[in-house]
């Protein structure tokens, strides 16, 4: 797989604050990339560098292989900022005038419209003026017009905010679609389960620096097993005194054992067996929202 976006040890100054410190990553064809972090880690700056909307003081970022400029500024699209189209005119005029800026022709404009419009259940807005929209389908609205020229870069920040849980769905739906397609799409969220199920490969930044980054699943096989799921036929008494559980929730149908060290899980079995018919039995895996705030809240204690 070829990377087509790539940013390396990109660095940006505002002042005296660093924004951005040294950022290194590459988001191959057909993949989504999670870009992960606290509230002011630098992820907007990091993408409005790759926009062109702002240069980096260092480091390069290449499209394709080529710099910024030219025919590079078509291969990308992103979502309006907020308010980023025009209230007053129709939904269909201004997306297929964004599309012609993006060199599409006015015909293919217009069928990929009607095709993202009807994925998304919104036919009847196409001769609607933004203004008449309600908040989330101005949202899916500027989707569209962030994919209506199919780019081949996407840049998705916070796509899925304010969008209820069957419109969540079908942007999810929308993106893994793009992707198939061979899109490259930067995707940046503060919702853990959404990364967890659309990338592999992530960069979490905090305070302008990377802390953590690469295949998630590696990512989690560096981190302890703190959980263990139980399921029993029948109540199981006494998993608290196990050296190394911390903690017992819950009751037969799922008792979540907290663990300081995975040593325990072998008693906590045992124990479950001689008491009672073991119908599930799990060591979990940290989910990612349990390491950002490992490596991210433990930074700032
Ligand atoms: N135009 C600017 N002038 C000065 N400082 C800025 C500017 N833009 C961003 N910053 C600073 O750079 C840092 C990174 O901000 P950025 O908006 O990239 O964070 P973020 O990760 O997108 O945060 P959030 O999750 O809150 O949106 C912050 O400390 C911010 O205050």
């Amino acid at each position: 797989m070829t990377e087509r976006l790539i940013l390396q040890n990109v660095m940006k100054r505002y002042g005296d604050k660093t924004a951005v410190n040294g950022v290194t990553l590459g988001v191959q064809e057909g993949e989504i990339y999670g870009l992960l972090g606290a509230n002011g880690a630098g992820k907007t700056t990091t993408m409005r560098m790759v926009l062109g909307l702002i240069y980096p003081d260092e480091g390069s970022i290449t499209y394709g292989g080529r710099p910024y400029g030219g025919d590079v500024q078509r291969m990308v699209g992103y979502l309006p900022e907020e308010r980023g189209l025009y209230p007053k005119v129709k939904v269909s005029e201004q997306i297929i005038y964004l599309a012609k800026l993006r060199g599409m022709d006015g015909a293919e404009a217009e069928k990929n419209l009607k095709y993202w419009m009807n994925k998304f259940d919104a036919d009847e807005y196409y001769d609607k003026r933004i203004e008449e929209l309600s908040k989330g389908n101005q949202q899916k609205m500027g989707f569209i017009a962030a994919v209506v020229h199919r780019p081949q870069i996407l840049i998705l920040d916070e796509a899925f905010s304010g969008l209820d849980p069957v419109n969540v769905e079908l942007l999810k739906l929308a993106v893994k679609e793009l992707r198939d397609e061979g899109a490259s799409i930067l995707f940046s969220t503060h919702r853990m389960e959404h990364v967890e199920e659309l990338c592999h490969n992530i960069t979490i930044l905090d305070r302008s620096n990377t802390v953590l980054q690469g295949d998630i699943r590696e990512i989690k096989r560096g981190f302890p097993r703190e959980q263990i799921l139980l399921k029993t036929s029948a109540a199981v008494t006494g998993l608290e005194s196990i050296p190394g559980v911390t903690g017992v929730e819950g009751d037969p149908e799922g008792y979540l054992i907290r663990i300081s060290d995975e040593a325990a899980a072998v008693p906590v079995l045992t124990l479950a067996m001689g008491q009672s018919e073991v119908r599930h039995f799990e060591v979990k895996e940290p989910t990612l929202n349990q390491i950002f705030i490992r490596s991210v809240g433990e930074r700032h204690e």
